[in-house]
């Protein structure tokens, strides 16, 4: 285990098919430690969302020698996936291993490594629009059992979104929605934020005063950053080790893609 590890993935492959197509994306190896900033950079369709709802755990992978995420503290001692043991791979050196939870179909288990060890900025904020921005917020810190009443407002200072925490999202402008999603990623501490494509909306001064946010919001705690954008100045100037994300010579009907490092110093 690599010291200070948030996530640890090794030959993972993710595939997507239909009735004509085949996709199959291949990660030899992704690490990231706490704080890291990485990014991929790749073009529509070569793979990234299908990385990202991977680690989110929102799809299963299809194979995996490895596919770890850390558990701060509390989490581990809570016991995250209900039941693991050493034995079986669970919560190990404080790593949680999600294969196991894919593997015992532990849907609880699952849920509760998606609540607490994780967070998720989508595209266009992906906030619920009956909620307020207080609520919206809020639902991370209920899902991860955490009650902290003054944290929301807390974070919406920080962010200054403080005086939009009663609006509903359908008032509010792109930049601040994402300000809210931000909020919401970051509320419950996670180690890890996974970003889609945070700042595709943003026009380059809102993008940057966004990606300015949620670096420094990450920085607060430590929190480790797996982005995927087409922004690479955007990135770079913010310091993200790049990975870029290559098709492999097709084969049929089938797409290999694989992920790799885009500069020279990459996570993976
Ligand atoms: N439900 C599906 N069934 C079959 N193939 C799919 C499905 N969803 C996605 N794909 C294919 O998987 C590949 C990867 O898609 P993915 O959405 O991960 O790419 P992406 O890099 O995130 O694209 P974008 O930047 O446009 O969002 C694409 O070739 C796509 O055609």
């Amino acid at each position: 285990m690599i010291a200070g590890a948030v996530l640890e993935v090794r030959e993972l492959t993710a595939r997507r098919a239909d009735a004509e197509r085949r996709f199959e994306l291949h990660v030899p190896s992704l690490s990231l430690s706490a704080g890291q900033r990485v990014a991929l950079v790749a073009p529509s369709g070569s793979g990234k969302s299908t990385l990202l709802d991977t680690i989110a755990c929102a799809r299963a992978p299809d194979h995996a020698v490895r596919f770890t995420l850390s558990a701060p503290d509390g989490a581990a001692s809570d016991n995250v996936v209900p039941g693991g043991t050493a034995a079986e791979g669970m919560a190990t050196e404080g790593m949680v291993d999600v294969l196991a939870a894919w593997r015992r179909r532990s849907e609880s288990g699952l849920a509760r490594i998606r609540a607490r060890l994780l967070g998720y900025v989508h595209q266009r904020g992906g906030l619920l629009g009956f909620l307020t921005v207080a609520e919206n917020i809020g639902l991370s810190l209920r899902l991860a059992g955490i009650q902290d009443p003054d944290r929301a407002g807390v974070l919406a200072g920080q962010l200054g979104i403080a005086d939009l925490l009663d609006a509903l999202p359908a008032a509010l402008s792109v930049g601040q929605r994402q300000r809210v999603a931000i909020a919401r990623a970051l509320a419950h501490r996670p180690p890890l934020v996974l970003a889609d494509e945070p700042t595709a909306a943003l026009d380059p001064d809102r993008a940057r005063d966004v990606m300015a946010a949620l670096c420094d919001m990450a920085d607060r705690h430590g929190t480790a950053l797996l982005v995927a954008s087409h922004d690479r100045p955007l990135l770079e100037r913010f310091g993200f080790s790049l990975l870029t994300i290559r098709a492999q010579v097709p084969a049929g009907t089938r797409l290999r893609a694989l992920v790799t490092p885009l500069s020279g110093e990459g996570a993976a």
